[in-house]
């Protein structure tokens, strides 16, 4: 794996999630090439269900295939960073045909009015027709989430991404959302992002009717085939969204999506975000077109995968990164023969 292994490091259009630089590992697999990019402040343990993804997708899974896909098209939303509301129309302008928008709030450093504004801003440029969703990374507290979410109501959301971080808190909030929605006809949907890929286990939010949707994203959740079994045990409709890749690692999730039952998927997928990168390892990135992305899976370009080389010491880093997290997965579930 090491001797297959480039490092890339792409700076993004606007900052995102603290990040104005994406590091990726791709891979020239066998099967495809595969990626590897787990944010860097993350832990080995949890890296290591990211490496199992990008084994997976580069090297087949465990009878050395990849899942059926059923369809070959998949519906994409904009995904809207924490940009000044000025900056709105620019960044939708990278989505072209996407008729939802994913829009982050609860930014630390920022105030309900900037999101407020941000939002408005988004729908007076996708109108009426347009569907928002509201990503908070669990930044809310139930109270501060109760107060945003009315304010934001008039807007009329989707749903709200993650606006606490706990199961608890998400279930509180979400039976507060129902009790006074039932007054008004419709509540705010809770969907479940970091209770789901940072979990322990990723069920548990669904079981505890936490959500009424869960966003599921392939390489944090181990790969295609695992991310599958456990949208089947979770019951719940589901988005899938990228981790912000490169179109390799996009193609992953591509590949899920494409992959799931009919009846799984809730609306447009968030797996638009190549368009936030300001670069690719492809001359044939996976953006958006009319609303939605092509499911195939995109060649690295060995010119383009020089041009965005990471630093040696950077590269370093992610080689000793792989092989602790090889280290822990082979521990995990040895391998037969050895
Ligand atoms: O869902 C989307 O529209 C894009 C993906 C996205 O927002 C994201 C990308 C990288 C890390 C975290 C997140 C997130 O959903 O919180
Ligand atoms: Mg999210």
């Amino acid at each position: 794996m090491l001797d297959r292994a480039r490092v890339v490091a792409i700076p993004l259009r606007a900052r995102f999630r603290g990040v104005t630089e994406r590091e990726a590992v791709i891979f020239d697999a066998p099967g495809g090439a595969s990626e590897f990019s787990p944010f860097t402040e993350y832990g080995d343990a949890e890296a290591a269900h990211w490496l199992a993804a990008a084994i997976e997708f580069g090297w087949g899974g465990a009878d050395g295939e990849l899942p059926p896909i059923r369809r070959d098209r998949i519906p994409v939303n904009a995904t809207v960073p924490a940009v000044p509301a000025e900056d709105v129309a620019g960044i939708l302008a990278r989505f072209p045909g996407c008729r939802t928008a994913k829009v982050k709030v609860a930014e630390r450093g920022q105030s309900l009015a900037d999101d407020l504004a941000r939002v408005r801003a988004v729908r007076a440029t996708l109108g009426d027709e347009g569907r928002i969703r509201v990503d908070a990374n669990g930044g809310w507290s139930v109270a501060e989430a109760e107060t945003a979410l009315a304010a934001l109501s008039g807007f009329d959301l989707d749903y709200a991404e993650q606006p606490c971080a706990s199961i608890p808190e998400l279930a509180e909030l979400r039976s507060r959302l129902r009790a006074a929605g039932r007054q008004r006809g419709r509540p705010i949907r809770i969907a479940a992002d970091e209770s789901v890929r940072k979990a322990e286990d990723p069920v548990a939010v669904a079981r505890a009717g936490a959500a009424d949707l869960l966003v599921v994203k392939a390489q944090p959740l181990g790969g295609i085939a695992r991310t599958l079994g456990l949208v089947a045990e979770a019951g719940l409709p589901v988005v899938v969204s990228s981790a912000l890749e490169t179109s390799v690692g996009i193609a992953m999730g591509l590949h899920l999506a494409a992959a799931l039952p009919d009846d799984a998927l809730d609306g447009a997928c968030g797996l638009g975000t190549a368009a936030l990168l300001t670069g690719d390892v492809t001359p044939e990135p996976l953006l958006p077109r009319h609303g939605a992305l092509e499911v195939r899976r995109p060649r690295p370009d060995p010119e383009l995968l020089d041009r965005r080389a990471a630093s040696p010491e950077r590269e370093r880093w992610w080689l000793d990164r792989i092989a602790r997290c090889h280290a822990i997965l082979s521990q995990a579930d040895p391998q037969p023969g050895g």
